[in-house]
């Protein structure tokens, strides 16, 4: 059991021609094992960057990032990534795709073949454990992602725009299926989206950042991630606070675009 602290990290990218972005300015919180918290915020505000901070692919300019009592300096199977595309081995089969972890551990079939199987069930993936990647739709290729990614038994999962590609029936079924996996696991999980809607349904803490720097700009507490472990998402939605909230969000988002749009014709 341990918690996830972002502690004052800033990211400043120095560009060729001299010049710098800061991407990230003084971002702290705190992530207790088994939150699952929801990032939105215009585009360019940073959410990719502190997660690949968080994963470790990136070190930041500034502060730390810790996980139980260790700090965090570079990639480790503790922290898993779910990305908006698979990034699946297409070459294997779904079970293999799903035991490369345990497999890359140098563990046998007899070690985690019960438990692979099971993460094949609990994704809705036995039947297609044989097939090819290129033979799957692209909600199938997400459960691969997902059950790949628990296999490693991470402590964290990042994702990034996870379901952002799939169309939206198959959207609303993976929405059902991350709150499932994530009561049922455990799983501290931060995952960014650029829906509004999908952030409230997911979220039971929802950060909303703003850009230039990106920093913290407000934070939610929300019942609807709970509301909706096992529940039709559209009854979740007609929660008297769920579109109350949705408005707020939009119009803060919306106020950040314009001022965005502004500057940028001021410098034009
Ligand atoms: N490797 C890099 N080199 C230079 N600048 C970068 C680099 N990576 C990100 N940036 C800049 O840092 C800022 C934050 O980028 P980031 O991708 O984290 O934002 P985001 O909120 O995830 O955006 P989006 O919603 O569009 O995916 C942007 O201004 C971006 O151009």
């Amino acid at each position: 059991m341990s918690g996830l602290t972002i502690d004052k990290i800033s990211m400043r990218f120095d560009l060729p021609n001299g010049g710098s972005v800061q991407a990230l300015k003084d971002v702290s919180l705190q992530l207790n094992q088994g939150e699952l918290m929801s990032v939105l915020g215009p585009s360019g505000c940073g959410k990719t960057t502190l997660l690949n901070i968080v994963a470790g692919f990136l070190a930041p300019t500034e502060g730390k990032i810790r996980l139980g009592d260790h700090v965090v300096t570079g990639p480790d199977a503790e922290r898993g990534m779910v990305f908006q595309q698979g990034a699946l081995f297409e070459w294997m089969s779904v079970r293999q795709n799903v035991a490369f972890g345990p497999r890359m551990k140098g563990q046998r079939d007899s070690e985690y073949g019960a438990n692979v199987d099971h993460l094949l069930d609990v994704v809705g993936l036995q039947d297609f454990k044989e097939k090819a990647i290129y033979e799957l739709s692209g909600g199938m290729q997400q459960r691969v992602a997902l059950a790949r990614c628990l296999a490693n038994d991470p402590d964290v999962i990042l994702m990034d725009e996870p379901l952002g590609a799939l169309d939206a029936l198959t959207r609303e079924k993976m929405q059902s299926l991350v709150l499932k996996l994530w009561k049922e696991t455990g799983k501290t999980i931060i995952l960014i989206t650029h829906s509004v809607e999908e952030a409230l349904l997911l979220g039971e803490r929802l950060l909303v950042m703003a850009p230039r720097p990106g920093r913290i700009h407000k934070e939610y507490r929300l019942p609807f991630a709970d509301l909706g472990v096992g529940q039709d998402l559209r009854e979740v939605k007609k929660h008297p606070d769920y579109a109350k909230t949705r408005e707020e969000i939009l119009a803060m988002i919306w106020d950040m675009e314009e001022e965005i749009m502004g500057r940028a014709e001021e410098n034009a």
